[in-house]
């Protein structure tokens, strides 16, 4: 038993925090909410209008507006980044919690031999300025050049490729992560700060323990290959840094950019030549509609700009005229909907009669660890659920292109680990109980996760209420090769021999893989043990894209070219995660900015 994970703090107190964070939150927001009153009202046109001011709207909005010449209207559902956003530590408590997120859910997950079968699956998405940057868990992974060639290919425009993209990262970019002085591959003084991972528990044994397994330590964002690192983090003095703080926030004072919060775009208005002449929406209660004398830009990102598209008459007009939407343009929106399926390898319990340096929340809360991170930015404050490595290899089908990526995270278990994992994922009471007999046992777990999957699912409406959630089914694990299963298995093997047949962790720390009751009748680290573990708890690790994909005219998967203007239309653009034909093998925040800067290149190309 590790004392740290026993702690002292009552646990009663421990487990309240996520419903105290809960009201506290509401109380801000209703603060906020108050605060939201222009002194000045909208105009009834804007030359831009753009919807959603998440990661990739906030730089479509800042970029735009640079020009002052031209007048842009930024329209978002949400509130401002709540307070508690900029403290790391606390960024599991901004999921699934009705001031910060949309708490939207997927159809339930249906198959016998899944334990969370039946159950839908929480499928976070930040509301409010900054949008998911303000909730999500800030790794920063550029992703692998052949992924963006992949996209290249796919609209057969070299804007697209590698070579092209890079600029743009290195725009975004003020690097100060743990490569920083390796040359000058990072972009240096651009908006989005980066920085190193500073709270690791653990750290060096994992590293150790990848070299002896044949793996480089290496920086993932400089010409992904093959390998692991400790994670840098869109953080600045080791607060989370958002698109909101990076690109929006520096600018509020812009005259040309208009921002009104609380204001729900329901409708994008076409006149009768399929141009966006406008947007409905509804601003703290009120309908309104604003006029766009240029182009609207819907940012909103892969559900909810899929959703707005819909709303507006534009996909597949079956589907439409189901729910009682007028068919304007025939498009596949809410179709090629890809996401990272993940599964939580662990606990991977370390040494049964000592202890190690994990981290845990309940001891990590104190007094000076506060204080070292509001003087130093620095310490266990910094950290977002104990992640610490990330790494990408091949399976045997993708030789050369990595397609699996890990998160390793050092997390001891204390009492309310289970509860907290719940939390964010909706699982229920299941991971409570997965972990309760470990309690006091220090631990590592790695989210797996199928990089490049093959499996597609969608996005539909549940009906014409703008309101409504909408109907998300990811069919996990349809690929008809069922080669997304396969490569997870691989991907397991990966992690297991990487702590149990290593010095480092195996020998040294005696790393174990705690077998999950469901998957009893199964031999541990067998084909059959991962099959069975890895479908016993279905999760995503919240990247999921291309619902307004980008693709060439005639593709039938493209909902937009390849300047990201919707086929068919005029003066409509779609600028945000929803447009990836095919997922990174990497998280999505980098490269939706990077969209984002590219994007506004592609409108300032009509400025003169
Ligand atoms: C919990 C979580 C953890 C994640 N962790 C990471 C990570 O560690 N690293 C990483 O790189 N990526 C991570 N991601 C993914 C990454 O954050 C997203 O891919 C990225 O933020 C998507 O950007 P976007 O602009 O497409 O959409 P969003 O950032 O979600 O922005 C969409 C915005 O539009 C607004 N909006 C939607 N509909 C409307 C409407 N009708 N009217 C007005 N406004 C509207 C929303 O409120 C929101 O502000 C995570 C995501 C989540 C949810």
């Amino acid at each position: 038993m590790n004392p740290r994970l026993t702690s002292p703090i009552p646990m009663v107190l421990f487990t309240a925090i996520p419903t105290l964070i809960g009201q506290f939150g509401m109380l801000l927001q209703r603060v906020d909410y108050k605060s939201e009153k222009s002194s000045q009202p909208p105009m009834a046109a804007y030359d831009y209008v753009v919807v959603g001011g998440g990661s990739a709207g906030c730089v479509v909005a800042a970029r735009l507006s640079e020009n002052p010449q031209v007048s842009v209207l930024l329209l978002e559902a949400g509130g401002n980044p709540s307070p508690l956003s900029f403290i790391p530590l606390a960024t599991p408590f901004l999921q699934n919690n009705p001031t910060t997120d949309w708490q939207y859910s997927t159809t339930p997950i249906n198959s016998s031999d899944i334990l969370l079968g039946n159950r839908p699956l929480v499928w976070p998405r930040g509301k409010g300025l900054g949008g998911s940057s303000t909730t999500n868990y800030m790794i920063y992974m550029r992703g692998n050049p052949q992924d963006f060639d992949q996209w290249a290919n796919i609209t057969e425009d070299p804007r697209w490729s590698y070579a092209n993209v890079e600029k743009y990262f290195n725009k975004m970019e003020d690097y100060h992560g743990r490569y920083e002085r390796d040359g000058n591959y990072h972009g240096k003084n651009g908006p989005l700060s980066i920085e190193p991972l500073k709270y690791a528990p653990g750290l060096e044994n994992v590293l150790d323990a990848v070299k002896e397994a044949g793996f480089s330590v290496r920086d993932l964002n400089k010409h992904q290959q093959e390998g692991f690192s400790p994670i840098d983090f869109t953080q600045k003095r080791g607060r989370r840094h958002s698109a909101y703080s990076a690109y929006l926030e520096p600018i509020l004072r812009r005259r040309n950019l208009k921002i009104l919060r609380y204001s729900h775009v329901t409708k994008i208005h076409l006149d009768s030549k399929r141009k966006a002449t406008g947007v409905s929406y509804v601003r703290k209660g009120s309908p309104s509609y604003v006029s766009a004398k240029k182009e609207v830009i819907v940012c909103g990102g892969t559900i909810g700009s899929a959703q707005l598209l819909l709303l507006s008459g534009i996909g597949p007009s079956k589907h439409l005229k189901s729910v009682g939407v007028k068919p304007l343009v025939e498009l596949p929106v809410g179709r090629n909907l890809a996401d990272h399926v993940i599964t939580l390898v662990g606990p991977i319990i370390l040494k049964q009669n000592g202890s190690v340096p994990v981290s845990s929340m309940p001891a990590d809360v104190t007094f000076s660890s506060f204080n070292d991170f509001a003087i130093n930015g620095d310490g266990p404050f910094t950290s977002a659920m104990g992640l610490m490595v990330a790494g990408v290899t091949s399976s045997s089908t993708s030789p050369g292109w990595p397609n699996l990526l890990y998160f390793i995270l050092s997390l001891g278990i204390y009492d309310g680990l289970g509860a907290a994992i719940d939390q964010v994922y909706g699982s229920g009471n299941y991971t409570k109980e997965l972990l309760h007999p470990f309690i006091g046992q220090d631990a590592h777990f790695t989210v797996l996760s199928a990089g490049k999957p093959k499996s597609r699912g969608y996005i539909e409406l549940l009906d014409n209420n703008p309101f409504s959630k909408p109907i998300i089914n990811p069919q996990y694990y349809s690929d008809s090769g069922n080669q997304d299963l396969q490569d997870m298995i691989e991907g397991y093997e990966t992690i297991v021999n990487l702590y149990e047949n290593t010095n480092a962790l195996g020998y040294k720390l005696g790393a174990r893989l705690a077998k999950i009751p469901n998957c009893a009748g199964y031999e541990l680290r067998t084909r059959g043990y991962y099959e069975c573990a890895i479908k016993t708890a279905i999760r995503t690790v919240f990247h999921p894209v291309g619902t307004c994909s980008m693709g060439k005219i005639g593709d039938p998967k493209a909902v937009v070219d390849s300047k990201l203007r919707v086929i068919g239309t005029k003066g409509l653009r779609v600028i945000d995660a929803s447009v990836m034909p095919e997922v990174t093998n990497a998280n999505t925040n980098a490269p939706t900015i990077m969209i984002g800067e590219l994007g506004a290149d592609l409108i300032k190309e009509n400025f003169h």
